[in-house]
């Protein structure tokens, strides 16, 4: 599947603004961004419910619609799974499945029963909707979308209505399921760990515009600017300015490669990227290449997370606050002296200004 161009305004503003995007067989792609960005609206025009202003959309190299021709929704053999898409319920489990299905009994039958299975609820064909569990819902209707083998499944937060722990198991579940199914997913996500979790690749979208595309360990990992790294974490900034492509700072010196002497530069780090260490005798550890020069700082405060604690440690250079999270239990007392480094290796550094949240 491949969007062009897409664009879409309302009332005068894009909310779509000039998206391309291509999703492959067998390939998840989440399009990622905050709430309003455009996700939604996307993905209405790929399934045929909104029109584009301008802007075109392809299947298996066919054009299935641009502005002037256009294949209606039902023609479009995509399945669609979305939070709020209801099971029929009058209708019982299984003749929920086969409700798009056509051909001869038998076989429809076989196909429903096929994909129960593969969901783990073929004992509840002939039960109905209100019998099951919201989790249990949620694989019929993906069972309902898949049955007519389409080609493309659109799936709009499928996730967002369940519970946490229900939810990390019928990802994996619906992971599962659409690879076996070969189809191409777009799914659309508020939610950085649902992405990293599904996706095969991740279109990152801000204000109408995919601003940077890749696999989750490229988006993580390379960054295009800060909010692009604040989106998936907590981040820590420090701000510094160039001169001769290099940028001084309390944490010692970091390379700021094609920015003008002068110009400032932000510095980003995540809080899991912090190095802590104790205080000895008001004397930190010595600098090393991969993590630089130490600061000293006092904790302000320090929370057990469950997997990690979180301290948070006022600077001595300029009383700014920064925050670094230790797997396990680390809990150390309000004002205790402690020293923090930075992995060179973990650091973002970016003009600074760019890519406002
Ligand atoms: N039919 C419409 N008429 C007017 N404005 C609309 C319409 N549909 C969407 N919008 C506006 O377009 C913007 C993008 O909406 P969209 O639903 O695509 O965003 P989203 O990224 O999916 O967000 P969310 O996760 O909150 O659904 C929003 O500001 C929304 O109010």
């Amino acid at each position: 599947m491949e969007i062009r161009n897409i664009v879409r305004s309302f009332g005068g503003q894009r909310v779509v603004d000039d998206v391309s995007l291509r999703v492959m067989p067998g390939q998840v792609t989440c399009l990622l961004g905050p709430s309003g960005c455009g996700k939604s609206t996307t993905l209405r025009m790929i399934a045929g419910v909104e029109m584009q202003d301008s802007g075109e959309i392809y299947v298996d190299g066919k054009l299935i619609c641009d502005t002037v021709f256009r294949i209606p929704p039902e023609r479009r053999h995509i399945g669609l799974m979305f939070q709020d898409f209801a099971l029929f319920p009058h209708l019982s489990v299984g003749e929920n499945v086969a409700f798009g299905l056509k051909g001869a009994k038998d076989e429809k039958r076989a196909r429903v029963e096929e994909l129960l299975d593969k969901v783990g609820l073929k004992r509840f064909i002939d039960s109905f909707p209100y019998l099951l569990s919201g989790g249990e819902q949620q694989r019929v209707a993906l069972a309902r979308a898949l049955a007519p083998r389409p080609k493309i499944m659109l799936m709009d937060e499928p996730f967002s209505g369940l519970d946490n722990r229900l939810r990390d198991d019928i990802r994996d579940q619906t992971l599962e399921l659409l690879k076996e199914e070969d189809a191409a997913v777009l799914l659309v996500t508020h939610e950085p760990e649902e992405a990293m979790r599904m996706a095969d690749e991740i279109a990152l979208m801000r204000k109408g515009k995919i601003v940077q595309q890749g696999a989750p360990y490229n988006i993580y990992n390379a960054p295009i600017d800060k909010s692009a790294v604040a989106f998936f974490s907590d981040i820590n900034v420090i701000r510094g300015t160039v001169k001769g492509a290099l940028t001084d700072t309390p944490f010692g010196q970091f390379l700021a490669p094609g920015v003008p002497d002068g110009a400032q530069v932000d510095i980003v780090i995540r809080p899991q990227h912090l190095k802590i260490d104790f205080d000895r005798a008001g004397k930190g550890p010595l600098p090393t290449p991969q993590d630089g020069v130490a600061a000293r700082g006092e904790v302000v405060r320090a929370r057990f997370m469950g997997s990690e604690s979180l301290v948070e440690i006022r600077m001595d250079f300029d009383g700014s606050i920064l925050k670094a999270t230790v797997p396990n239990v680390f809990l150390p007392k309000p004002g205790k002296p402690l020293w923090l480094m930075f992995r060179r290796d973990r650091c973002f550094v970016f003009p600074a200004g760019k890519g406002a949240h």
